[in-house]
């Protein structure tokens, strides 16, 4: 069969099936046929008889007679008013040429098949779009640039038009690639808080009646928001159920960001003691890590007061002491090779320098028993990366994964890995405890129900009034399934903006603190700040500079300066003292008593003790140099108007500083609460004199060491 015939018999099955359908023909069909050459029978023309081949055949003749026929009867019918019977000429037409079609069989199907409605719109063009193909819940579109007919408007379906997206908001943005964890945080309003009863009815804070005693001995009459919410999430409804381990439901690990001052010590404290207390034999079960040696003496001292009558004992690791003396204070045994160590305290608080110093160099000390890991301070922490503490002290709660004895203090070595993960014989191994973590390591050794692999219980507990976001220095911690607890400081009430300010970083502050910056020319900053000293009602306040020298300057010219003012009248002189990193420890201390006694009035400082120091009777703080970034700021000002205490804040802001400072403010949405305190020459025309002297008496100083 050529392809040209090929063609013509696929015309002709389309022209059957419109036929079926009952549609009209296409004309194209019978052009497409004589045009590649075949002789072909034009049948869409209603010819009459005439035009048929001579030779009738009878098929033919009785064909024509019926057609006769049917016409009469048409005409009939239509002087008798019937119009709805249908007889498509074309149907009739092409049933020339099959003589098994009769007329009458095929004018019968018609009938049926076609409301007479159908056989006048056969005769139109096919529409392009039936009605219920357009959606009709959404409005057309009326495309102007379309030049459509009237018709086709009304039938074609419209489509919108393309458009950007919408832009995702600046906090959608601030989310993206944020922890899961971190957006999910529950956050708290400071106003949460429970009272400390005493008697059978722990008022809801699940702390044992003996804790609840001792903190109304210390005046603590109430829990605040941040220990409200951490005690029933780290302590058991029932004291009985206080498992030291959780081998089979290890906790989860928690990570706080709360203001300054609002107790996040207590927070931690009051759990840990709580679940040691139940402790038979003292093994090192809870560490926390602080960034300063005074902090882990402040924290050494609410510890002490708060476990009088548990018989726990707590160590610290500074470096104030000697290595070996330090040594012999927390471990008992340094030359029984003991699994677990041998711990002296249950509690150790320290600085990560001299905790890694034990860790690989202190025979039978051992953190495979650990609990509790307390960061606190985290963010800043995090950021010191000397000796790569962190994952030193992780891989010493842990037994490595080949499944060796975690065999520690036998070796001297400074390598923390061979010290920890050394691996020893069965016979060496004298089991003393069945922490998770100890268990672990005989599993491989030992197949038994009892030693099947347990999950260590250590929880890591983070703490910050500043807590970093940033995804990798949290991922190294190796958080467990983390909870975060958001406490929300002043006019933070919107559940997003809680959770944004701590994803962007903007940090809370106490709202019993007032914040206030004087913009003033580089040389009238030390009379600006006597002013403030002698005007705005200090008794006690931390003043803190950029730099040891920064410090010493100020200090000899205020001294020099209440000197001349104290002269001709009889007032004491106020005391201030500088606090630097440069004095010896026990100087330190000595100035810190004096401070928190209130014999100083007035310290003078850097960073350093920026940071969690409590000392409740602090009424100023007074940043002389401006801070150089908002967590400093943070720290600075959070060291008053703690424990809802009142408390005023200044910033002396040179004026090529303002822009900077105010910038930074902004940048933390803060800059609305820091409000400007304008001191004019005449507000300072009373001290200019005694001040001028004073100054003199600096040059000549200086002048003589030069
Ligand atoms: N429930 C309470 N009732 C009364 N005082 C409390 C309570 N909890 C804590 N305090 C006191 O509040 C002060 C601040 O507590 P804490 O030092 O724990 O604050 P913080 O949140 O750690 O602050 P920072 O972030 O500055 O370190 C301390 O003097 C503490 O004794």
């Amino acid at each position: 069969m050529s392809a040209a015939r090929a063609s013509l018999i696929d015309t002709e099955v389309a022209v059957r099936s419109f036929q079926v359908c009952n549609l009209p023909q296409p004309n194209s069909n019978s052009n497409s046929a004589s045009a590649l050459g075949f002789k072909h029978t034009d049948m869409s023309n209603n010819q009459g008889p005439s035009q048929l081949p001579a030779g009738k055949t009878k098929a033919k003749k009785r064909y024509l007679k019926r057609k006769k026929e049917k016409r009469k009867f048409r005409s009939k019918v239509a002087h008798a008013g019937i119009s709805s019977v249908y007889i498509p000429e074309e149907d009739v037409q092409e049933e020339i040429g099959t003589p098994e079609a009769t007329a009458s069989e095929i004018n019968e199907n018609a009938a049926i098949l076609d409301p007479p409605e159908t056989s006048k719109r056969s005769k139109k063009r096919p529409r392009l779009v039936q009605d219920e193909d357009v959606n009709m819940n959404e409005p057309p579109v009326e495309d102007k640039r379309r030049t459509a007919t009237p018709e086709l408007i009304g039938v074609l379906p419209s489509f919108p038009l393309p458009a950007l997206p919408n832009a995702p908001s600046k906090n959608q943005l601030s989310l993206q690639g944020v922890d899961k964890a971190l957006i999910d945080a529950e956050l708290v309003s400071p106003s949460t808080i429970l009272p400390v009863l005493l008697g059978k009815d722990d008022g809801g804070t699940r702390l044992s009646e003996r804790m609840r005693k001792r903190l109304r001995d210390i005046g603590v009459i109430e829990l605040f928001a941040v220990q409200t919410t951490l005690l029933p999430f780290l302590l058991p409804p029932q004291e009985s159920s206080r498992e030291l381990y959780l081998p089979f439901g290890p906790p989860r690990d928690v990570c706080v960001s709360a203001p300054t001052g609002s107790g996040k010590t207590l927070a931690y404290v009051l759990p840990i003691l709580e679940i040691l207390a139940r402790r038979v034999v003292t093994r090192l079960r809870a560490l926390i890590v602080l960034p300063t040696r005074d902090l882990v003496a402040q924290v050494r001292e609410t510890i002490e007061v708060l476990s009088k009558g548990t018989n726990l004992k707590i160590g610290t690791a500074t470096g104030q002491h000697s290595f070996a003396h330090e040594q012999s204070q927390l471990v008992q045994d340094q030359t029984s090779p003991l699994q677990g160590g041998s711990s002296k305290v249950d509690i150790l608080i320290a600085t990560p320098g001299r905790l890694i110093d034990h860790i690989v160099g202190t025979p039978g000390f051992s953190l495979q028993h650990l609990r509790f890991l307390v960061i606190d301070e985290a963010d800043r922490l995090l950021a010191q990366s000397f000796q790569d503490w962190l994952a030193q002290v992780l891989a010493a709660t842990r037994v490595p994964a080949n499944g060796a004895f975690p065999f520690v203090g036998l070796s001297r070595s400074r390598d923390a890995g061979a010290a920890i993960h050394k691996p020893a014989s069965f016979d060496d191994i004298v089991p003393d405890g069945l922490s998770p973590t100890f268990l672990q390591g005989f599993h491989s050794a030992v197949s038994s129900f009892f030693l099947e692999r347990k999950t260590p219980s250590c929880q890591k507990l983070l703490f910050s009034a500043t807590l970093t976001r940033d995804p990798a220095k949290i991922a190294s911690l190796e958080l467990r399934n983390p909870k975060y607890i958001v406490v929300q400081g002043r006019g933070k009430d919107s559940e997003e903006g809680g959770i944004l300010d701590v994803v962007t970083e903007r940090f809370s502050m106490p709202a019993t603190l007032s914040e206030h910056m004087v913009i003033m020319e580089p040389n009238l900053k030390p009379l600006v700040f006597f002013h403030l000293v002698h005007t705005r009602g200090i008794t006690s306040a931390l003043v803190f500079t950029k730099s040891a020298e920064s410090t010493t300057r100020l200090v000899r010219l205020f001294e020099f300066f209440e000197t001349v003012r104290c002269e001709n009248l009889s007032v004491t002189p106020f005391a201030m003292r500088a606090y630097s990193s440069d004095l010896p420890a026990n100087e330190r201390k000595m100035i810190l008593e004096q401070f928190k006694s209130q014999r100083i009035q007035i310290l003078v400082c850097s960073d350093l003790i920026s940071r969690g120091l409590d000392i409740s009777h602090v009424s100023h703080v007074v940043s002389y140099d401006v801070p150089v970034d908002m967590r400093k700021y943070v720290h600075r000002v959070g060291r008053t108007a703690r424990a809802g205490r009142t408390g005023d804040a200044w910033t002396l802001v040179e004026e090529q500083e303002a822009r900077y400072f105010k910038q930074m403010l902004k940048e933390a949405d803060h800059l609305d609460q820091v409000k400007r305190l304008r001191i004019s020459e005449k507000d300072l025309a009373p001290l200019t004199g005694h001040y001028e002297v004073a100054l003199n008496k600096l040059k000549q100083v200086y002048t003589r060491q030069a």
